[in-house]
């Protein structure tokens, strides 16, 4: 089997000896790393690593490939547990609108937002969709990003919805990407069923859902539960629904207000709950112990100039805290995970260390691949990314313009 070298790293970063699901509180400001190290790859799977001091390069086979890592930084890829990376066009002329001050709830109020991107979704062709989303993935790679969970939810009809679902299978097949995917059929409520939105959530239930489940299309279930979307009720049904059909879920809550979308999520044993900008006590209580990853989504709160999700008070707490991209072409029309990265340094407070397990680890965790991806661990999938010379993690947030990803290897091979 073909052997991948990768020697005198500076430093080897996030290695762990056994898997843990993901980290928490305090623990999250410990980062173990091994300076001057090497990483041994067989095949598809990471194999060996230790200090350069305990390598034998003279035991291995003839036709080992070598990359020379002098000066530079070995981490996990990035793990990005939260994306709409399928969309039919960017939504550039609603952002004039929010520099003039709408906001998302007046923009979604008027037939913009997701259902504009709806709207455009019903002709969209699948070849198109996927070659527009095949550049998009091919671009996150070069930014480090390994893993990418993306959603339907621009079609919100029930052929729209399986026209989405069915990009992403395509995707799976043929990018080097691990890739989940969510069905997210509750991610707004057409025009047409405004007053009468249980009638939409019927044909989530009654008509997605069992169409979704027969073509195995969903590794995920997802309900956007927040004022003037989808109520806590309506999200109760769904998830209840879901279940039967295996699905867990991953859920948008707490974005606009306090809308208990954080306890329904954990209520049905939510992978994840994502964006929190609402998040109080009550909600931390819910969160603690759960297993439900409270998903911090920077990227939308920054652009639509959002309240910040309190990620020092979670730790504080003592829960973990993930951040993933939201890339979508409404509120966070961006891949870049190390710009995430930045985000979550100077925008949350948090610690470089932080960061990084953030976006690895515990984002590996809220797309349901830790025990696959998310450390340096043997036996785990050979995604890394092998910095550009670089003085240390800390650069990795602070020089939040470049890309600090030189070399992206996915799957044993560089990518
Ligand atoms: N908040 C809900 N859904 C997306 C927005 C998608 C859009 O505006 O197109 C989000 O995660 O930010
Ligand atoms: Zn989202």
């Amino acid at each position: 089997m073909k052997q991948l070298l990768i020697k005198n790293i500076k430093q080897l970063v996030q290695v762990e000896k056994e898997n843990q699901p993901y980290i928490a509180g305090a623990q999250m400001a410990q980062l173990p790393s091994i300076d001057n190290a090497y990483l041994l790859i067989k095949g598809a799977y990471i194999s060996a690593y230790g200090p350069m001091s305990e390598l034998n390069e003279a035991a291995l086979p003839a036709d080992v490939e070598v990359i020379d890592a002098t000066d530079r930084l070995v981490l996990p890829a990035w793990c990005d547990s939260h994306t709409h990376l399928v969309y039919p066009k960017s939504r550039d002329v609603e952002y004039v609108d929010k520099i003039k001050g709408l906001s998302y709830e007046e923009i979604a109020a008027r037939g913009g937002g997701i259902l504009n991107s709806a709207k455009l979704m019903q002709t969209a062709s699948e070849d198109q969709l996927f070659d527009d989303a095949m550049v998009r993935l091919q671009e996150i790679i070069t930014w480090g990003t390994g893993a990418v969970e993306i959603k339907s939810g621009y079609g919100l009809t029930l052929d729209s919805e399986l026209k989405m679902l069915r990009v992403i299978k395509r995707l799976k097949e043929a990018s080097p990407l691990t890739i989940k995917s969510t069905f997210l059929g509750a991610h707004s409520i057409p025009m047409e069923y405004r007053g009468q939105q249980e009638k939409y959530v019927d044909l989530v239930i009654n008509e997605m859902l069992p169409a979704v489940a027969k073509e195995k299309l969903a590794d995920y279930v997802d309900v956007f539960c927040d004022v003037g979307f989808f109520t806590v009720e309506d999200t109760d049904r769904i998830l209840n629904a879901a279940a039967k059909y295996g699905l867990t879920p991953k859920i948008h809550a707490n974005e606009l207000d306090y809308s208990g979308g954080i306890q329904v999520g954990v209520k049905y044993n939510a992978l994840s709950v994502d964006h929190l900008e609402f998040t109080g006590e009550e909600e931390m209580k819910a969160l603690k112990d759960s297993g439900t990853m409270p998903t911090i989504l920077p990227g939308a709160a920054f652009f639509l100039n959002m309240a910040y999700a309190p990620a020092r008070q979670m730790m504080a707490a003592g829960l973990p805290v993930a951040l993933a991209s939201d890339f979508n072409p409404g509120s966070s029309p961006s891949g870049n995970m190390q710009l995430i990265m930045a985000m979550g340094s100077v925008l949350y407070r948090m610690l470089p260390e932080e960061v990084i397990h953030a976006v690895t680890k515990n984002t590996a965790y809220a797309m349901g691949v830790d025990k696959e991806l998310g450390s340096i661990c043997v036996g785990k999938k050979a995604n890394v990314v092998i910095t550009k010379p670089i003085p240390g993690i800390e650069y990795l947030p602070y020089a939040y313009g470049e890309n600090k990803v030189e070399t992206t290897i996915l799957n044993g091979a560089v990518s």
